[in-house]
């Protein structure tokens, strides 16, 4: 057989099924060392799996036939990838980005009957769409590479996404609105059959909206890249949050050559190494970050990284889809209310506000913005948007 192969190290024997590019460039051949010596050698086979994460790369790099520098740089991709796994759980991310898998189906190895197919479910609907976005973005990557993404976005203009909220609270003295363009949604269904993207952000930008969220996942809420870039074209003049699910600095690039202003990080998916680099990303890019949690730890954690100018706070539980905004009272009390008033952040209230209540409600632990979608949207008349509150909201 040609090619690259990775000999047999003591800890170098398995490869995740789902790294086709490894293996494109690395074929494996099996292990010779039993499986009973590895787990005597190890302990566990957690311990077999986390050493091979690293030792599989570096075994690549010593026994690597080629000085092919495209293979070279997919071997450094993929041992980011392995690190990121190893950071993700040191920072308590249950979401995982890819499904953990066994062996190669090629493959007649010693791991295969143990590790193959360890739980290949996805544990919930945002881990769902992270494993489906992982090969969403390595597919579109190669099609349009960094460079030429960096090349399209030379000397075009971003809005100020961070100042619009500002001047909208302090002009209104309300929640600045963050309105949403969202077809559909997991929790929700389709909220709107006839979806005209362009006509919905013209009468939220009547309406008195700061901002607009337009959601550009395809799957999961019927939204585009094309419907950011439409709007972004249609002379809008509200700044624009990409509403994407970002694993990959390339999206982020991506999203700015498409009319971004500002991007959501999430915190359940990435851990705050991630985090700190994608805001440093963004700042390079004139992009404003939207850090949205969930809970205690992940706005503990985020309170800590540098640079945090928005916080979103999302009251929906996405195990049960459920909605609770003292979640939102919850986290923003006592000391952690106080770090978010000495940096200046603001908070974003995000989820199950539907009613002037639910507003007063959130404003009164300390939300300075809300992301707010109207299913029923009426841009066909008036161009107002049909919900009394956010016509109210209009005239305050
Ligand atoms: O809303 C969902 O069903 C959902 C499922 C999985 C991941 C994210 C999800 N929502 C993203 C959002 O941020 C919502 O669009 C946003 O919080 C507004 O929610 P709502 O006003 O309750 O529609």
């Amino acid at each position: 057989m040609e090619g690259i192969y990775i000999r047999a190290l003591s800890n170098v024997s398995f490869l995740r099924t789902s790294d086709d590019t490894f293996r494109k460039y690395f074929p494996v051949r099996r292990s010779t060392i039993p499986m009973e010596e590895q787990r005597r050698n190890t302990g566990s086979l957690s311990l077999v799996r986390a050493k091979q994460s690293k030792s599989i790369y570096e075994a690549a790099l010593l026994t690597h036939e080629t000085s092919d520098p495209e293979a070279l740089l997919k071997v450094k991709q993929w041992e980011v990838e392995m690190y990121q796994e190893e950071l993700a759980k040191r920072d308590g991310i249950r979401i995982r980005r890819r499904p953990p898998t066994g062996p190669p189906s090629n493959y007649v190895g010693p791991f295969e009957m143990c590790l193959q197919n360890e739980g290949d479910t996805p544990r919930n609907i945002l881990e769902e769409i992270i494993w489906t976005k992982h090969t969403e973005v390595s597919q579109l990557k190669e099609r349009r590479p960094l460079h030429v993404l960096k090349k399209a976005i030379e000397n075009t203009p971003v809005r100020d996404f961070v100042g619009a909220l500002k001047n909208s609270y302090l002009r209104t003295g309300l929640p600045a609105l963050i309105a949403e363009v969202k077809k559909a949604s997991p929790s929700r269904g389709v909220l709107r059959e006839d979806f005209d993207p362009i006509q919905i952000a013209q009468a939220y930008e009547k309406a008195g909206a700061a901002c607009l969220s337009v959601l550009t996942d395809k799957k999961y809420f019927q939204g585009s890249f094309e419907n950011l870039e439409a709007i972004r074209n249609a002379g809008i003049k509200c700044p624009l949050l990409c509403k994407e699910f970002i694993v990959d600095v390339w999206q982020i690039y991506y999203a700015r050559t498409k009319g971004a202003d500002a991007v959501l990080l999430i915190a359940a998916v990435l851990p705050d190494l991630d985090i700190s680099y994608m805001i440093k990303i963004c700042k390079m890019l004139g992009l404003a970050t939207l850090v949205e949690v969930h809970d205690e730890r992940e706005m503990d954690r985020v309170l800590q990284i540098d640079g945090i100018e928005l916080i979103g706070i999302n009251n929906r539980n996405l195990e049960t889809f459920e909605v609770d905004t003292s979640n939102t009272k919850k986290l923003l009390e006592g000391e952690r209310g106080e770090i978010i008033r000495q940096k200046d952040i603001i908070v974003v209230g995000e989820s199950g506000m539907f009613t002037p209540d639910d507003i007063s409600y959130v404003q009164a632990t300390g939300v300075k913005a809300m992301e707010y979608c109207d299913i029923k949207c009426d841009c066909k008349g008036s161009g107002r948007i049909s919900s009394k509150w956010i016509v109210s909201f209009q005239h305050q």
